[in-house]
């Protein structure tokens, strides 16, 4: 029989033991109370064991049950071992303890942080007296504020991770007490286990005991013993199905422990995290402290050098102020006597401002009166001045007239185009006009081989530009102004250039447009006093039809009828009228009419040469101050072609033309003659020409009649009868001869040429009043003699 020793661990200290019999209990602060007392049962057990096992050595079949109990008594002690080390280890107060000191740190530094505030306040304060640095403190103050604020929230954010933390340790502390409480519940177990084992090996021995002492039987006890011996071995194996289960829980046990040790160890983890986390905290609030420190001490120093530069300054300053102070007590002790001088003069200013409004009322009554004087006198002089001025007025008007008089209210000039370009066509092209150099109204044709002199108004030489024939035309145009009708005609063969002198060309405007800009300049410098309007009609003649070349319908034929108030003037029903007041204006209504007249006509040069066009310029003008109302015309007229078609045997339509054509410039002649001889009937309605430009023909009218010729060879025959139709216009003299003379018409072309043919050398302008050259010349060789009319 092998005796089994048991060794066991040396109590655990703050127990203490209670025994009953032969059973004791360890209780008090020991973790494993149920483990160790298992454990003392369990020797107690093994030792009465023993002594049973030298009482009964034939018993050895009980070896291998106290070898397992042997063997679990030593699992559970070093279980029990290793709790107890991992308790004294890492204890859950450990994690208390870290968080405990995190808590007094964060208590440290907020204290610290209230401890920055009030240095900062302190350090605000301490600026706010020291005007000087304000803009520096300011900046240090709003850099500190700045780092303040981030020390809050890094602290805020410290706090938050202590929190968490916390929570995590109490949850970790939650986790351990639960696994403790397992542990005892199963210890527990085991001990109630022990119990009822321990209770049947009681029972066991009991009986063992009551057999030994019962009286030997050999034969009886050898059974006895055998039953008793089965007994045994039934005991033994309830006791091995106990150790099973007690292995069992054993195993579950260590799991359990496994299970801790594995929490233990994420606790140890987390442990160290959180120790590197404050570590890392606190460096980081030192870092932060010192850098406070740091900033406080730069501030200090800086509020000290502040402090001593604003000492400084205002040492410096209080020097000068004192010797400013010194200079201006100096000039003080001067400046008194200047002061009383000063008061004085003040003194006496002060009454002379107090005099100031009675003086300056009686300056301005008697300026006042004054000014009334010379506005009274100036007033007088205006008058007397604007008298003399509407005489002047009158006497220039007067004298006006008188010239035109004198120069005859129907004169004649003459005007040369030049050879063009296209008049050349190769050949060699002989000017057939000449002119006097010496007087300005006389020209030669060569024709027939003989050279025929002409006197009129004035002549213009293929070189006289636009303007120098506007030059001569323009004191007509201005009478217009003054209420007179004034007409200028412009005729002469096709090609003459008529159209070129009444209308001109693009940049180098003709009669017409440059009339019109006269009228607006003229009326602009008296629109002082006078208030004029501008109209404007355009006409067309053609076949003894007439047509509104600004109307809507400009096909539509018009009438000329007597106006119905009695008057005896005569007005076109439906004649279109444009107010102008520009340039642009013009040359609006010049386009309306040249376009009426284009869209009128398959060949505008042919049309225009066939027709009479005319311009009628109404400027009506009312004398602001007198309320005198005038009302000129001026008429621009650009007759038909005055080529003798008739004679070269033409047909139809173009004969139809042609007649036309001389009937009205035949009738047009007839006109100026009878006015020009004063006949009491003058012949205006032989043609529509004429009719519609009654009013402005007869009266007080001026007319001026452009007589165009061509200087060319080809042209001689035109150009002599234009000649001589201008000729005889002219030669009709004003006065009492003239009236004498009968009423004759205006001789047809035909006859005129005769004329010219009988005396080609003949001048009517001899006959004329105008002291002329050739007419002196004439007079000399004695051939200055009037053909018949
Ligand atoms: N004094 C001048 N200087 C330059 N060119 C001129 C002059 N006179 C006329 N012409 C030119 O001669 C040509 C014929 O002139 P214009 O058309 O004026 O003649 P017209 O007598 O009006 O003819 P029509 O009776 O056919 O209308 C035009 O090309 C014109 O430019």
């Amino acid at each position: 029989m092998q005796a089994f020793q048991l060794e066991l661990p040396p109590p655990l200290t703050g127990g203490r033991f209670f025994g009953v019999g032969k059973y004791s209990y360890l209780v008090g602060a020991h973790p494993l109370p149920m483990i160790q007392k298992m454990v003392e049962s369990m020797s107690q057990l093994q030792k009465e064991e023993l002594q049973v096992q030298d009482k009964e050595h034939r018993k050895g079949c009980r070896g291998l049950l106290y070898q397992q109990v042997e063997n679990l008594q030593e699992k559970v002690f070093i279980h029990a071992e290793e709790v107890n080390k991992l308790r004294s280890e890492e204890d859950g107060t450990d994690l208390e303890k870290h968080r405990d000191l995190l808590a007094t740190e964060n208590e440290r530094l907020k204290q610290e942080l209230e401890a920055c505030k009030l240095q900062l306040q302190e350090l605000t304060n301490q600026r706010r007296s020291c005007e000087e640095c304000e803009y520096q403190r300011t900046e240090n103050n709003a850099l500190l504020q700045e780092s303040l604020s981030q020390l809050q929230l890094e602290v805020a954010e410290k706090n938050a991770q202590i929190l968490k933390q916390e929570l995590e340790v109490q949850q970790k502390m939650d986790c351990l007490n639960e696994v403790e409480q397992r542990l005892n519940d199963s210890l527990r177990e085991r001990a109630k286990a022990k119990e009822r084992f321990n209770f049947r090996l009681w029972e066991s021995q009991q009986t063992i005991a009551s057999l030994k002492a019962q009286p030997p039987q050999i034969k009886y006890i050898v059974k006895r013993v055998e039953v008793e011996s089965s007994k045994l071995k039934e005991a033994l194996n309830e006791a091995q199905s106990q150790n099973r289960s007690l292995e069992e829980q054993v195993g579950m046990q260590s799991q359990v422990l496994k299970e801790m040790e594995q929490q233990l160890q994420d606790s140890r983890n987390i442990s160290t995290w959180l120790r590197s986390q404050i570590q890392k905290y606190e460096s980081e609030v030192e870092r932060v402290h010192r850098e406070m420190v740091e900033v406080v001490q730069t501030m200090k120093d800086e509020k000290n050098r502040a402090i001593e530069d604003a000492f400084m300054q205002a040492q410096t300053e209080m020097k000068a102020v004192h010797e400013n102070l010194a200079g201006v007590r100096t000039n003080l002790l001067t400046l008194q006597p200047a002061l009383r001088t000063l008061t004085n003069d003040y003194n006496s200013l002060k009454r002379q401002v107090r005099d100031f409004p009675l003086m300056l009322q009686r300056a301005l009554q008697t300026t006042r009166a004054e000014i009334g004087e010379v506005v009274e006198e100036v007033r007088n002089t205006n008058h007397e001045l604007l008298c003399k001025y509407r005489r002047e007025l009158q006497l220039r008007k007067k004298y006006h007239n008188e010239l035109v008089r004198l120069k005859g209210n129907i004169r004649v000039f003459c005007r040369v185009r030049p050879v063009m370009e296209e008049d050349v066509d190769g050949l060699e092209v002989m000017n057939m006009v000449t002119f006097d150099p010496e007087d300005d109204a006389v020209l030669h044709l060569y024709h027939k081989g003989k050279l025929v002199s002409f006197e009129l108004d004035k002549v213009f030489p293929p070189e006289a530009t636009q303007q120098d024939v506007f030059q001569e035309v323009q004191d007509l145009i201005t009478s217009c102004i003054d209420g007179y009708n004034v007409c200028i005609f412009a005729y002469g063969q096709t090609g003459s250039g008529k159209t070129y002198t009444m209308e001109g060309m693009q940049g180098n405007p003709g009669i017409n447009q440059r009339a019109l800009q006269l009228l607006f300049a003229e009326v602009a410098e008296k629109a002082l006093d006078w208030e004029y309007t501008i109209s404007v009609n355009m006409v067309e003649i053609y076949n003894e039809a007439l047509r509104d070349l600004l109307g809507k319908e400009p096909h539509g034929k018009l009438d000329i009828k007597l106006c119905p108030d009695g008057s005896g003037h005569l007005y076109v029903p439906g004649l279109t009228e444009f107010t102008v007041k520009s340039v642009e204006d013009i040359n609006r209504v010049f386009e309306i009419g040249h376009m009426n007249r284009v869209t009128e006509c398959t060949n505008l040069n042919e049309h225009s040469s066939r027709s009479h066009a005319l311009l009628i310029v109404t400027v009506s003008g009312v004398d602001s101050s007198t309320g005198i109302r005038t009302t000129g015309k001026l008429n621009l007229v650009d007759l038909a072609g005055s080529e003798r078609v008739g004679k070269s045997g033409a047909e139809g339509s173009r004969l139809r033309e042609a007649q036309y054509i001389n009937k009205s410039l035949s009738a047009l002649g007839d006109v100026i003659y009878a006015l020009r001889s004063r006949q009491n009937h003058v012949p205006f309605r032989n043609s529509k020409l004429t009719y519609l430009l009654q009013d402005s023909l007869s009266g007080e009218s001026k007319t001026l009649m452009m007589v165009q010729v061509s200087p060319l060879e080809k042209n001689t025959g035109e150009t002599l009868y234009s000649l001589k139709f201008a000729q005889r216009v002219r030669s009709v003299e004003l006065g009492p001869m003239a009236k004498k003379t009968e009423v004759v018409s205006f001789p047809p072309a035909d006859q005129m040429e005769l004329d010219s043919r009988s005396s080609p050398n003949s001048s009517p302008g001899a006959s004329s009043g105008r002291p002329g050259s050739l007419r002196k010349k004439l007079q000399i060789s004695g051939r200055g003699k009037s053909p018949p009319l």
